[in-house]
C-alpha cells in the first residue's frame, strides 16, 4: 500500500497513468495522477467532483490529457478506435439510445465494437442474459426502470467480451436486490480474469466489490492499496485542525502543553492556528473550556478538507 504507486509488483498494470493532468479551461479535472492498475477488480472512489469521470474518459480516449501519458494494455486511448474492441464502458450518464428496444441498442453497440453481423446478433443475446434482461430486450429503453438502465448499460459495456471495463457509477439508482446481482456479475467478470475499474462516491458499495481502492478528492490521488492499510494510513496521519483567532499567541503556547497535540504552527499572517493531532475526537471535547477563557477566543475551527481522513469520513458517512 502507498500513496499512488504501483499495485502489486508482480502484476504488469493494465491501465497507467503517468503524471497526467486534464484541464477544462481554468477548471482542473485530473491534477498530475500517477496510478497504475493491475487485472480484478480496483474501485475508484472520492467525492463529487473528485476527478473520477475525468480519470475514466481519458482511460477510454474520450478526453486528452492536457498533460502526462495513459496507457491502456499498453495503448494510448485518445484517438485509438482500435482500443474499443478491447475495452468497455458503462457510463455515468443515462443518455441510451431511447427510441430502440434493449436487444437493438446492443447489437448496435456490438457493431460499433467492430463485430460482424451474425457474431453482434449472438453477443447482444449472450449479454443480455449475462444482466438478466432477455425478457425485456424487446421494450424500448425509454420504459425502462433506474435499475434496468443501469443493467442495459452494463450490457452495452460488456457485449463485445472486452479485456478492461470502466464502470462509472454502476450501482447508482439500483434497489439492494438488483445492486447484489450487479455485484455478483462484477466480480464474476473479473473472476475471468478481467480487469475493472469501477467508481463510486460511496465507499460500502465498492467494498463490497473489493479492498483494493484508490481513493481521489480534487483531482489527485489520494491513497491507493487495500481499504484497511488506507484506515491504518487515516490513523498514522495527524489530524490538521485549523483556529481562527485573534490570539493566536495566547492560544498556541496552551495547546502546545496539551499532550494530545503533536504540532502547533502559527499561519496566515498570524490569525490562524494550524494543529495537528492523532486524536481529533479528544481535541474537539476539550476545545469548548478553552475557548471561553477571555484571552483565547477561537472565531471560527475548520479541518483541513484535503486530508485523506476528511475524504475518508465523507465516503464512509455518505
Ligand atoms: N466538461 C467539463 N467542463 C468543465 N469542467 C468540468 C467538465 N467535466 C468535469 N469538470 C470539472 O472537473 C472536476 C472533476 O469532475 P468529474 O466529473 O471528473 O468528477 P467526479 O469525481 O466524476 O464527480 P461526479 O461523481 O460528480 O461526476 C470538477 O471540478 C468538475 O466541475
Amino acid at each position: 500500500m502507498s500513496m499512488g504507486d504501483v499495485d502489486g509488483p508482480d502484476e504488469p498494470a493494465v491501465i497507467e497513468f503517468r503524471s497526467v493532468s486534464k484541464w477544462y479551461g481554468q477548471v482542473i479535472g485530473v491534477n498530475n495522477l500517477s496510478l497504475r492498475v493491475a487485472r480484478g477488480v480496483t474501485g475508484l472512489l472520492g467525492p463529487n467532483g473528485a476527478g473520477k469521470s475525468t480519470l475514466l474518459q481519458l482511460a477510454t480516449g474520450q478526453l486528452r490529457p492536457s498533460q502526462g501519458e495513459v496507457r491502456v494494455l499498453g495503448h494510448r486511448p485518445w484517438n485509438n478506435a482500435g482500443l474499443n474492441r478491447y475495452v468497455g464502458l458503462c457510463p455515468e450518464q443515462d443518455a441510451l439510445f431511447e427510441w430502440m428496444t434493449g436487444r437493438k441498442f446492443l447489437r448496435a453497440s456490438a457493431a460499433l465494437a467492430g463485430l460482424g453481423r451474425t457474431a453482434a446478433r449472438e453477443a447482444a443475446d449472450r449479454a443480455l442474459e449475462h444482466v438478466k434482461m432477455t425478457a425485456h430486450a424487446d421494450r424500448i429503453v425509454r420504459g425502462y426502470s433506474k435499475g434496468m438502465r443501469q443493467r442495459i448499460k452494463l450490457a452495452q459495456a460488456l457485449v463485445h467480451d472486452p479485456q478492461v471495463l470502466f464502470l462509472d457509477e454502476p450501482l447508482t439508482g439500483t434497489d439492494p436486490v438488483a445492486r447484489r446481482e450487479l455485484i455478483d456479475l462484477i466480480a464474476g467478470l473479473a473472476h475471468e480474469g478481467r480487469t475493472i475499474l469501477v467508481s463510486s462516491h460511496v465507499l460500502y458499495e465498492v467494498q463490497a466489490l473489493t479492498p483494493r481502492i484508490v481513493l481521489m478528492n480534487r483531482g489527485r490521488l489520494v491513497a491507493f492499496g487495500d481499504v484497511r492499510n488506507i484506515r491504518d494510513l487515516i490513523d498514522a496521519h495527524p489530524h490538521r485542525i485549523v483556529l481562527k483567532s485573534p490570539n493566536t499567541r495566547n492560544l498556541a503556547a496552551k495547546l502546545v502543553r496539551w499532550d494530545d497535540v503533536v504540532g502547533v504552527e502559527i499561519a496566515r499572517g498570524g490569525d490562524s492556528i494550524v494543529i495537528e493531532t492523532h486524536a481529533p475526537d479528544q481535541f474537539y471535547r476539550r476545545l469548548p473550556a478553552l475557548a471561553r477563557e477571555a484571552d483565547s477566543l477561537i472565531e471560527e475551527i475548520y479541518s483541513d478538507d484535503d486530508s485523506l481522513e476528511a475524504v475518508f469520513k465523507y465516503l464512509v458517512n455518505s
